[in-house]
């Protein structure tokens, strides 16, 4: 604050501008799959004379947005992107030549694309331009706002949330398979958010007979319903399932090579996009590969004990949300969260990162990642 002049004097410095293109590039969460979330500042003395964000795959990349906006007083500007412009000709022009043309005289950038074709090509364009480029302000910050985008780009597989909502005992049903509800209306409307947020919902076929769930978002400003997915490897799902009929997003199930044909076609029959491996059984890995090659980038995973064990016993998540609820319910039979084989000596454990612990209504929510290598 300069006290003399009596007035707020806020040093508006890359980071500040950076920040609000982050925010910008936020506000279309889960709007712009396959593309990543990017935001854009052009300042020009001080004063932001142009913004914008992708809001859309197909439409405008933010940097058309803010260009267009700060039309000729881009000149001499300097322009905040939060992901490297692209220089290849996808369903827009490369925005690199955008920048050029718009006779900005510096460009920042805070994550560099993680696209192996394109990584650091926009970059160059812009210094074999005359452009004076930084790199790296907020990296962090900008990573993990599209860490579904950069997962995927790496591996060519889907970043994997696994969901979990459990009593504090630890189950997630009785010894009757009693379940509903654990966990009350706030943290319930938490798991729908982060369903849009996911480009598929998948259940075992067991939470399939058990719940006959609709896995849809019931959020009244929803803006997308995830594919829905099946791990069913002998298609005992039943053609009557509720998520089959409600006309609402695609239903896959994912079955082994020894499916019976009848069942494939009742259940093709009901709506059903039915996959079928090569192998017997689903494998996690080649799960991955697949919806991976069918453009699946995030991956929501709501269990049952079963598929969550099947997971984390192939190390395959990237993210855990932990729901649990002030409630006991015992029982030596009762279902836990995690089945599958699991570990025989606690220094294989997973270990992980807890980033966080929040309160929704009575219950808590803890997210935390794997430990790094
Ligand atoms: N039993 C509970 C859950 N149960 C999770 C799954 O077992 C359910 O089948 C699935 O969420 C139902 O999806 P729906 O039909 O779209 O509502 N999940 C939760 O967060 N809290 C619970 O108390």
């Amino acid at each position: 604050l300069d006290g003399a002049a009596g007035k707020a004097v806020i040093n508006m410095n890359d980071e500040t501008y950076m920040n609000f293109a982050l925010d910008l590039a936020v506000s279309a969460s889960g709007q712009t799959s396959p593309n990543p979330l990017v935001g854009a500042v052009i300042v020009k003395n001080n004063q932001i004379v142009g913004m914008g964000a992708h809001l859309k795959a197909g439409t405008p990349h933010a940097e058309v947005h803010a260009v267009r906006m700060a039309g000729d007083q881009a000149q001499g500007a300097t322009a905040y992107v939060t992901l490297e412009p692209c220089s290849h000709y996808g369903r827009t022009p490369p925005c690199a030549d955008l920048l050029i043309e718009s006779r900005v005289d510096r460009v920042v950038v805070a994550s560099v694309d993680p696209n192996p074709e394109v990584k650091g090509r926009g970059i160059e364009k812009l210094k074999a331009a005359g452009i004076t480029v930084e790199v790296g302000v907020l990296k962090e910050k900008a990573d993990k706002i599209n860490s579904f985008f950069f997962h995927y780009m790496k591996t060519a597989t889907p970043y994997v949330t696994l969901k979990a909502a459990a009593t504090l005992d630890g189950k997630t049903a009785s010894y009757t398979g009693s379940s509903k509800w654990i966990t009350g209306e706030r943290a319930r409307e938490d798991v729908h958010l982060n369903r849009m947020k996911h480009d598929a919902i998948l259940i075992g076929a067991g939470t399939a007979a058990a719940d006959d769930p609709s896995l849809n978002v019931r959020l009244d400003h929803a803006f997308r319903q995830p594919v829905r997915i099946i791990l069913d490897t002998s298609l005992r799902t039943s053609p009557t399932a509720k998520m089959l009929h409600d006309k609402g997003a695609p239903v896959w199930i994912i079955c082994g090579s020894g499916a019976d044909e009848k069942r494939k076609q009742a259940l093709e029959a009901a709506g059903a996009d039915i996959i079928k491996l090569q192998e017997e059984t689903i494998t996690i890995p080649v799960l991955l590969g697949k919806l991976g090659e069918k453009n699946i980038q995030s991956l929501y995973v709501e269990g049952g004990a079963a598929v969550h064990g099947s997971f984390l016993d192939a190390a395959a998540f990237q993210e855990l949300h932990y729901y649990i609820a002030p409630k006991l319910i015992g029982g030596k039979t009762a279902f836990p969260v995690f089945g599958g084989r699991g570990i025989a000596l606690m220094e294989e454990a997973a270990e992980l990162v807890v980033e966080s612990t929040e309160t929704l209504g009575e219950d808590m929510k803890i997210t935390a990642f794997p430990k790094k290598g």
